[in-house]
């Protein structure tokens, strides 16, 4: 690989002989992994049904080391929603923040979601995630990433961070920061990494990174969690931007000891020589079979100092409850086609965005989040069309077959690979929408009528027929 020498000259100043092994690394294959999706499955269960070779990764009990020639994201089980395609060291940064069911998560830099997805399954549907994409192009794959998975406590914003402090001032219990950086740990995965590379791009990488960590601790409660994790070597970026933090706002850090991963941050790349340092985690590509990553743990001592005073920007909110008969033909598809315990869980959650109906995550306000840019306020039900109501491929994952009243439980993967197409099934069965399944787990959406389901799996996921 052609390495820029700017980029070699600073990591041999660095490094000195133990660069070589760095360099070395970049000729090496990547590793590739998949990570159990734990609110559909176990990883005992997912490792039994896949029909390729897996082999367990030490810090992340959830995730599996495959073979480079196989290709994940083309079984239907990847569909289904249960696993989530992801090199296996970028599954380090969770594991260190480790949230707990009933927690509020903050991922401030989130897609394409493979942190948030990660976040959620620890979350066990319990609490609150919300997921941000600053950039728009992104925020969508974030968002059907988060879909697929069948989560449904999680808002998916796309925010500068700062605008995020009005709603949520001091929220949360654990925030995820995964920079957006210079990416020098990403240069064999990523070519855009490698050429967009250059020493002004570290410094300006910096300039964003100290404010998205100063909009963090805003939104952390005091003795919260925040970790911060980037894909890249360089010290300002790591160890130095810490450092200029902890030295700002009292944190303590705590050490990130995962099963496997020995490297530590380097109190000599600090300016000031600071030993707590050696508590945060470096990745090395020489050194574990996967990409380079720095994660450090940081404990919020106390409260933020200031007042929050930040101002409200938008316009008036387009969120709104929505009353009885705005729910009328929602309500005659899910009293029909949804069990009990499912649509009464929903209870009083309902809010309308436009013609779109979502339930909020338990414990979110409309006044809280009525001000932020939305791309998802919580689980998306469905859509109103003229009289009727047309439910989402976002419901269709986020339901067990059992909590589904019309069914159609494909057993052939032939039949999955159709419908993921778009083709209709000629399956005869109860007239109105069927929920379609892959082997007892969902896959989508299908309507049937005459002897056969008409296919609404989104026209934008759909397998392209060869
Ligand atoms: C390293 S990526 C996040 C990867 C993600 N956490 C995952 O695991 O899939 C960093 C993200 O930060 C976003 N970003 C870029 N500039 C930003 C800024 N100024 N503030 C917040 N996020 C930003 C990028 O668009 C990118 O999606």
């Amino acid at each position: 690989m052609n390495l820029p020498q700017d980029f070699k000259d600073k990591m041999r100043r660095l490094m000195k002989e133990e660069s070589d092994g760095l360099f070395d690394s970049y000729e090496q294959p990547e590793s590739k992994g998949i990570r159990t999706n734990t609110l559909k499955l176990s990883p005992q269960e997912l490792s039994k049904k896949l029909p390729f070779e897996t082999q367990g990764v030490t810090w992340c009990n959830e995730g599996f080391y495959i073979d480079s020639e196989v290709r994940p994201g083309k079984n239907p089980y990847y569909y289904c929603g249960l696993y989530y395609v992801q090199e296996p060291t970028a599954m380090a940064a969770v594991e260190a923040l480790a949230p707990e069911p009933g927690d509020w998560v903050l991922d401030l830099c989130a897609a394409p979601g493979g942190k948030s997805t990660q976040i959620a399954s620890k979350l066990q549907g319990q609490g609150l995630l919300v997921a941000n994409e600053l950039v728009n192009s992104r925020a969508g794959v974030l968002s059907t990433n988060i879909e697929r998975m069948g989560i449904a406590n999680a808002i998916i914003t796309n925010e500068f961070p700062e605008r995020l402090v009005d709603s949520f001032y001091e929220s949360f219990d654990k925030i995820l920061v995964d920079a957006p950086c210079s990416g020098e740990g990403m240069f064999r995965k990523d070519p855009g990494a490698l050429s967009d590379w250059s020493l002004e791009r570290v410094d300006r990488c910096v300039g964003k990174q100290e404010k998205i960590l100063e909009s963090a601790h805003r939104l952390l409660k005091p003795g919260g969690v925040l970790v911060y994790s980037t894909c890249t070597f360089s010290p300002e970026e790591n160890e130095q931007i810490i450092e200029a933090f902890v030295s700002k706002y009292s944190y303590a850090l705590e050490s990130v000891d995962l099963p496997g991963l020995e490297d530590h941050g380097r109190t000599e790349w600090t300016k000031k020589g600071m030993p707590d340092i050696a508590k945060a985690l470096r990745i090395m590509p020489m050194k574990v079979k996967g990409e380079g990553h720095f994660i450090v743990k940081l404990v919020k001592i106390g409260s933020c100092t200031e007042e929050n005073t930040a101002t409200q920007g938008y316009a008036k909110s387009r969120l709104k409850k929505a009353t009885k008969t705005d729910l009328g033909d929602y309500e005659s598809f899910a009293k029909l086609f949804l069990t009990e315990g499912f649509y009464k869980n929903l209870g009083n959650r309902l809010y309308l965005l436009g013609d779109h109906l979502y339930a909020l995550p338990e414990g979110i306000l409309l006044e809280t989040i009525a001000n932020l840019k939305l791309l998802r306020p919580g689980l998306h039900l469905g859509e109103f069309k003229k009289n009727r109501f047309e439910p989402s491929y976002a419901l269709a994952m986020a339901l067990r077959l059992s909590e589904a009243k019309n069914v159609c439980d494909l057993k052939d993967e032939v039949q999955a690979y159709n419908y993921l197409k778009g083709q209709a099934l000629n399956v005869g069965t109860q007239k109105g929408w069927v929920l379609i399944g892959y082997q007892g787990n969902s896959l989508g959406f299908g309507k049937a009528s005459e002897g056969m389901i008409k296919n609404h799996y989104p026209k934008g996921l759909r397998i392209r027929k060869k």
